[in-house]
């Protein structure tokens, strides 16, 4: 099982690295109008995106798009003391960024703009591939699904979002048992929404 999450992975970082740069400008836009339009944004204030990495779609446009809409964004940051957790920490236009050690941009550190992970109403996820019922692999470090296992399983809980290119989707990704699925993935072309 693992040998074929491994090829899925190398196959779909293949596929997305592989578009170009006038694809990925045409794909960041229309994926931010998609969520723009989405009617469930409305209910969302406070969204927890990343900044892109490895051919993922970009999030620029999308950024903007939701600060224009006066929503307060949050970013992952590798936690400094537990490995393999993520933080999330709120920036805004002026916002210190570093490189973290994957390379990936994020917030410096600073303990009074961290946001616990149940108070956000949207995290839109990074997905290496995704299929038609919403399960997701990632990079292979499991943070999205160990931050997002430490969540209640309640009323409460942030909506789940993975952003991707169309070229993403694989006919099966297989699922192992501490997978968090998604409730929605949005693409350029479309909002999927998955019953859980
Ligand atoms: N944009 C973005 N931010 C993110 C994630 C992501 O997938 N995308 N993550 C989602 O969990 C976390 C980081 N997870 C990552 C796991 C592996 C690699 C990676 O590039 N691995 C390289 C080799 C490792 C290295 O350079 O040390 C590789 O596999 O080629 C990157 C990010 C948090 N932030
Ligand atoms: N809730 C958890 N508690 C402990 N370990 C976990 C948990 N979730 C995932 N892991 C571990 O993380 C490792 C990587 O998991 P997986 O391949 O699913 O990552 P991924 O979803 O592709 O990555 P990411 O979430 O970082 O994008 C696995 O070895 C798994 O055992």
């Amino acid at each position: 099982m693992s040998s074929s999450r491994a090829e899925l992975r190398t196959l779909t970082r293949q596929r997305r690295r592989a578009l170009s740069a006038a694809e990925q400008l045409q794909a960041a836009s229309a994926l931010a109008a998609q969520l723009l339009s989405w009617p469930q944004l409305a209910q969302c204030q406070q969204i927890a995106l990343y900044l892109t990495n490895d051919g993922e779609i970009s999030t620029q446009p999308l950024l903007h798009a939701l600060w224009a809409a006066g929503k307060t964004l949050h970013l992952p940051v590798l936690h400094p003391v537990v490995p393999g957790y993520l933080l999330f920490q709120q920036f805004s236009a002026d916002t210190p960024l570093r490189l973290n050690k994957f390379a990936i941009g994020e917030p410096q550190l600073n303990c009074s703009q961290l946001t616990p992970v149940q108070q956000l109403d949207l995290i839109l996820t990074p997905l290496v591939a995704f299929d038609a019922l919403g399960n997701r692999l990632g990079m292979g470090g499991g943070f999205y699904d160990r931050t997002l296992s430490q969540l209640k399983p309640d009323a409460s809980r942030p909506l789940l979002m993975g952003l991707a290119h169309q070229c993403q989707q694989v006919p099966q990704v297989p699922v192992e048992a501490w997978d968090q699925p998604l409730s929605y993935i949005a693409t350029p072309e479309k909002i999927w929404q998955f019953s859980q």
